[in-house]
């Protein structure tokens, strides 16, 4: 997770877009993401139960695949009889354990279609370096738990989120934008 390791209760909608097809949760953003880039290769940080790696899958082309990471190997059994009940076949999830940071870098650069960081955290900014370099051209990178204007107070998490922003608007590669879905999401298409 991009954040900490310790996910933030709460803070992930659990409404899953089956059966509604028209939403606006952070489930919905990552199924609506992944269908209008057509995506056939796609990254998660944070597979916990499996509920944004159904939405990302949802949205993917046939025989697309997503490569999800969690540190917690406990969780991904729980992922895994999730996609398997919800009919996908198990080669539509490469389920990864590990923690992130040492994950990511072993991933193809430029191989990724879409790049889902969950929730920012203190290390936010390491992991926009980390997941920019997955991204093809037209690639998108999301965050999520990120205000369009991080507040000024003092702070690890408040700091990193503000450099996060500084960062992704800065950068002349990324075209950035701030969606008022749930806590914030912060999303950029590469390039
Ligand atoms: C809020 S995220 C999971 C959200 C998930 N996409 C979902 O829809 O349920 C929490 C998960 O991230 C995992 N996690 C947290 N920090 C991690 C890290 N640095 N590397 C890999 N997994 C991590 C935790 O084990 C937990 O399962």
């Amino acid at each position: 997770m991009s954040v900490s390791d310790e996910p933030r209760s709460g803070e992930q909608e659990r409404a899953r877009p089956a059966g509604s097809p028209v939403g606006e949760s952070t489930l919905h953003v990552l199924r609506f993401l992944a269908a209008s880039l057509r995506a056939k290769a796609a990254v998660e940080v944070g597979t916990g139960t499996g509920d944004g790696a159904l939405s990302i899958l949802g949205g993917m082309v046939d025989g697309g695949v997503l490569t999800s990471i969690d540190a917690d190997p406990a969780k991904q059994r729980v992922a895994r009889r999730t996609l398997r009940e919800a009919g996908h076949q198990p080669g539509a999830a490469r389920l990864i354990t590990g923690r992130a940071p040492e994950v990511l870098p072993r991933l193809t650069d430029g191989g990724y279609d879409l790049v889902s960081m969950g929730p920012a955290g203190v290390d936010a900014p390491m992991y926009l370096e980390l997941g920019k370099r997955l991204l093809r051209p037209g690639g998108v990178i999301v965050f999520d738990g990120v205000p369009p204007n991080p507040p000024e107070s003092p702070g690890a998490l408040a700091a990193s989120l503000r450099e996060l922003v500084r960062l992704m608007r800065d950068d002349e590669e990324l075209v950035a934008v701030s969606l008022p879905t749930g806590p914030g999401l912060l999303v950029a298409a590469k390039r």
